[in-house]
């Protein structure tokens, strides 16, 4: 168990409440692993408690915690809005990215290695936001959404830059069916000479998925191939939908 996202940092004032801890001890490897080889993403429900959610989402409309804000209608991805957290992180978040790097970091090197690829992933986070920073990829990209009425996001990748590393981790802060109606969390697979395939993942306030930001190995009878995952969230009917995004390597 680890701090409340909210309680140490230097820029974040000492008046911000303090909500309790992520499970981390939820985040089974050896399941989490299973899934993400066979589905290509993961279900973790109960990651945060509610109160978390609420704090998290209220946070939403604290302008010194970001470093801009996308309209996504303006650049075609979408309806809705999402803000990038600026350095430093709140505590919590930083340790969050950190400890699910260091959990998810073998299943990366092993993705890699049964796709080809020829980055492998040094074992701890600071190690890895190093590389990025080297490169050019210094801006942070952990994030919250924020969705009304009418609001969807269009399948994408999170890709920022060469250095991508290859799960990211959702968090849904909104309750589906109370808070609002639709926004379902959507994976599609882009599989070779094949037709695409969608998939659901029907999250609950609290609950982490961990996914494929890209491409994942796919075992088949002559050896693994690639399929590239894209990610997205269905029109919302009615109300309000948070998430906050944990995505590990930084931005050009
Ligand atoms: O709002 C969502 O569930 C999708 C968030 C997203 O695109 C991301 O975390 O990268
Ligand atoms: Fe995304």
């Amino acid at each position: 168990m680890i701090a409340s996202p909210f309680a140490t940092g230097p820029t974040v004032p000492a008046s911000v409440p303090s909500p309790p801890d992520a499970a981390l001890h939820l985040f089974d490897r050896a399941r989490i692993e299973r899934a993400l080889d066979a589905d290509g993403f993961a279900h973790v429900a109960r990651f945060l408690e509610a109160a978390s959610c609420r704090e998290l989402a209220a946070c939403y409309d604290d302008d010194a915690r970001f470093r801009s804000t996308i309209a996504m209608a303006r650049h075609g991805f979408g309806r809705g809005e999402y803000r990038y957290f600026a350095y430093p992180l709140p505590a919590a978040l930083a340790q969050w990215r950190a400890a699910l790097y260091e959990r998810l970091v073998p299943i990366a090197n092993r993705w890699h290695a049964a796709m080809g690829l020829a980055d492998d992933f040094p074992p701890t986070h600071a190690d890895f936001l190093a590389r990025c920073h080297a490169a050019g990829q210094r801006r942070p990209t952990p994030l919250l959404l924020r969705y009304g009425p009418g609001d969807y996001n269009c399948l994408h990748q999170d890709l920022y830059g060469a250095h991508v590393f290859p799960l990211q981790v959702a968090i849904l802060l909104s309750q589906p069916g109370e808070d609002f109606d639709g926004g379902e969390f959507v994976l599609t697979e882009q599989r070779p000479r094949m037709q695409s395939r969608a998939q659901v993942v029907p999250l609950c306030r609290g609950d982490a998925v961990v996914f494929a930001v890209n491409q994942r190995p796919v075992q088949g009878s002559r050896g693994p191939y690639r399929v590239a995952m894209r990610h997205g969230v269905s029109r919302l009917r009615r109300g309000q939908r948070h998430t906050l995004g944990l995505i590990f390597h930084d931005a050009t």
